[in-house]
């Protein structure tokens, strides 16, 4: 990977210890759950330092801590496709934990969470990693509802920014669309950008404060490679992925895809192709133009380029950065 000024710091030294009825894993203190993906739980934690020798009191700043049970993603099989390769391999969940690792260490850019600390210890007798990460303060930009099964944007978020929906939504997404170029330009792809992996905080300048998470799927591809393995999320991913057959897809299109739909949903709070099952969900994604409820032109043209169905009709990343949409 040619990224080779930011790495991550690793230990392999964990500590677990309780200090008046608080948990510690080593000097951060483990305070209430962000969130739980298939790969592990996101707890909110506060790392208590020192700035100089001679200071008493303790500095403290808040971090979110992915934790990645081994044990149980070791026998988590799986099976996985390699790029360029339609012969299906056997593996554990553990190996996609390690992929994300290995990626999400070196990325540095103002829109990616940041990946600080990986720590790893063989002794540890809970058998876990743990990744402390960027904490996303305001959550998500926008909230699924189980009842209603609408995302509903993040009123916080648009509290801060003191934006209506519309002018939020071009801040957000130019945000996203510099992430994705960033992957992009060194030959990373993401495929499963989605509602849920992208998050806000207030700890930057506006222009920093929207962040991509979750690089679990993200792999290294050549501009022309073709994958051939089911990665997204139904809902988010483009109808080639599930119905390509032999002929595979390419993955940058696919991230072009989920980002088109991301905007459809922010811009509108519902998905724009939800059916019983993921198959279903996949044929409407194939099968059904998107019916917009906007009276924006330009962000009309812009989310149907993204959702062309023909792969080879959507734009890159670059060209959605110069679409007139966000000027
Ligand atoms: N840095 C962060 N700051 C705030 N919240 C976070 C952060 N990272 C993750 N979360 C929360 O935790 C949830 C799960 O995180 P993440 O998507 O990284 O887990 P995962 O196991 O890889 O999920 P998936 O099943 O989608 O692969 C996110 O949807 C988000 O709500």
């Amino acid at each position: 990977m040619d990224i080779e000024i930011y790495e991550a710091n690793f230990r392999d030294k964990v500590e677990h210890r309780k200090e008046n009825g608080k948990k510690f894993i080593n000097e951060y203190e483990l305070l209430d759950e962000l969130g739980e993906g298939s790969f592990g739980k996101v707890k909110r934690v506060t790392r208590y330092f020192k700035e100089t020798e001679e200071q008493e009191e303790l500095s403290k700043s808040d971090y979110a801590m992915k934790i990645f049970h081994k044990t149980v993603l070791a026998h988590q099989r799986t099976c996985f496709y390699e790029s360029n390769s339609n012969d299906p391999k056997m593996t554990n969940l553990l190996e996609f934990a390690d992929n994300e690792i290995n990626i999400h260490k070196y990325l540095n850019h103002p829109n990616i969470c940041k990946l600080y600390e990986i720590i790893d210890d063989e002794d540890d007798p809970q058998q876990k990693i743990y990744l402390i990460m960027q904490l996303g303060d305001l959550g998500c930009i926008m909230n699924f509802c189980e009842i209603t099964f609408k995302y509903i944007r993040n009123q916080a978020i648009l509290d801060y920014l003191k934006m209506n929906y519309m002018q939020a939504a071009k801040l957000l997404f130019k945000q996203i669309a510099q992430a994705i170029q960033y992957l992009h330009e060194h030959n990373i792809v993401n495929r499963d950008i989605k509602i849920d992996n992208i998050i806000c905080t207030t700890l930057y300048p506006l222009d920093q404060c929207c962040k991509l998470i979750d690089f679990s799927t993200s792999r290294i591809a050549e501009k022309d490679s073709i994958f051939y393995d089911c990665a997204g999320t139904p809902g988010f991913r483009a109808p080639e992925v599930q119905f390509c057959l032999n002929d595979g897809y390419s993955p940058f299109k696919l991230d072009i895809w989920s980002f088109g739909i991301c905007l459809y949903i922010y811009t509108h709070e519902k998905l724009p192709f939800w059916g019983e099952g993921d198959l279903e969900t996949d044929l409407l994604a194939r099968d059904q133009p998107l019916q917009f409820e906007v009276q924006d032109d330009l962000l009309i043209n812009l989310i149907n380029s993204c959702c062309a169905k023909k792969p080879q009709d959507r734009p890159t990343i670059q060209e959605i950065l110069d679409h007139e949409w966000f000027k």
